[in-house]
């Protein structure tokens, strides 16, 4: 199964959370169960990704759920639609993210990422992602997506 990510054209993929063509970026990327309507991503944190010793750095929680949520939000568009991203890529940005932390997330073991759609609504999805490390659940996020057509920023 190719990664959502990967269905990016080049224009797109110079994201620092999960562009393929950014060197110094985190490289994430999600894959989409499309019979459980749910996505998901694994990351292991590096030692320089330290908030206090031993534990990971809120900020890139946040850039994980980030971009997990943009991901799922165009898998979840594209599902609701019959589309293939092959075909039809689907550009989202993050309107609004929300980030719960529930606990401490310890650095060392690989973190797992599960996302899905609460709504799919024209050019709007809103995601809800979970942060696991092993079973403990440390972090929750919701996302407002939007798709955007044309350039972005203009
Ligand atoms: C690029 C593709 C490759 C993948 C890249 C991965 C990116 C990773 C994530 C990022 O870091 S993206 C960079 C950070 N995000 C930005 O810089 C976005 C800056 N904001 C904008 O460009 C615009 O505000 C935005 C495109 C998000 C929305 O403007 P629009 O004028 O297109 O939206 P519009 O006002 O028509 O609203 C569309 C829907 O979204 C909703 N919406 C817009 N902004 C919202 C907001 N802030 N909170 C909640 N909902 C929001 C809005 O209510 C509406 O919902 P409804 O249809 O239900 O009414």
């Amino acid at each position: 199964m190719k990664a959502i990510q990967l269905h990016y054209p080049p224009e797109w993929a110079h994201c620092y959370g999960c562009g393929y063509l950014n060197p110094m970026g985190l490289h994430l990327q999600t894959y989409w169960n499309r019979e459980r309507k749910e996505s998901r991503t694994a990351f292991t944190p590096s030692p320089h990704h330290t908030a206090i010793p031993g534990f990971v750095y809120g900020g890139l929680l946040a850039s994980l759920v980030d971009c997990h949520a943009t991901a799922t939000a165009a898998a979840a568009k594209a599902d609701a639609e019959g589309l293939d991203l092959e075909k039809t890529p689907l550009r989202f940005v993050t309107a609004s993210l929300k980030v719960d932390y529930l606990k401490p997330t310890p650095l060392g073991p690989e973190l797992v990422l599960v996302g899905r759609a609460r709504e799919v609504k024209g050019r709007k999805v809103v995601v809800e992602a979970e942060v696991y490390a092993g079973e403990a659940l440390t972090v929750r996020g919701e996302a407002v997506l939007v798709q955007i057509t044309e350039g972005f920023g203009g």
